[in-house]
């Protein structure tokens, strides 16, 4: 859904996504040993799943959260499905070894949700903006607050015409 607020545009192809989805990965290789990953739908699952096949991380739960953007208030979340609790109870059930990951950080209201469900999991997104930074303990590219991000999924191609009309010769 296309944000007018935002003024500058950050579109992202599968190839780009897949690109920093791996440096993810990679920069989680040295951060832990994971015994799960728990993806927040529905931007977190594709970056969920290359993590998970760089890392060999077999374990992947989800935590489905709706975003409402009301006209009046600045949105609300709302928990449509919680975390498994055989995932809560890994460990010390806050979440030590667990990896949390979404797509991207923005207001950090989505991590903040979950943080309460798993204080002491490890948040990672592959893009973050300035306000969302101080809720994600690794991230790979940081865009200006009134960038929007595009994703691959988001978006397909079309026929942009010719700069100029068809000329005689
Ligand atoms: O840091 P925040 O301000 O909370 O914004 C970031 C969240 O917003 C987007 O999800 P959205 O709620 O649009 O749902 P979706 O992932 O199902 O598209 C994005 O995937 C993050 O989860
Ligand atoms: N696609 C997209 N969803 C968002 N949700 C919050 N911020 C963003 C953004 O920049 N792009
Ligand atoms: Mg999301």
């Amino acid at each position: 859904m296309e944000n007018p607020a935002q003024d500058k545009a950050f579109p992202v192809s599968w190839d780009m996504f897949h690109r920093d989805s791996r440096a993810l990965a990679w920069r989680l290789s040295s951060e832990g040993e994971w015994k799960a990953i728990v993806c927040i739908t529905r931007g977190g699952l594709v970056p969920a799943g290359i993590v998970a096949r760089e890392l060999g991380i077999r374990t992947i739960e989800t935590v489905c959260i709706a975003s409402y953007h009301d006209y009046d208030s600045q949105g609300s979340l709302k928990v449509i499905k919680p975390i498994d609790p055989k995932v809560i109870d890994l460990e010390d059930g806050e979440g030590s070894g667990v990896l949390v990951i979404d797509d991207l950080v923005d207001t950090g209201k989505t991590l903040k949700v979950v943080r309460e469900m798993l204080p002491k999991a490890h948040y990672a997104t592959v893009y973050a903006k300035p306000v969302g930074v101080p809720m994600v303990d690794t991230f790979i590219t940081e865009v200006s607050q009134d960038t929007w991000i595009y994703f691959p999924w988001d978006m397909g191609w079309q026929f942009q015409p010719p700069l100029s009309k068809e000329t005689a010769g």
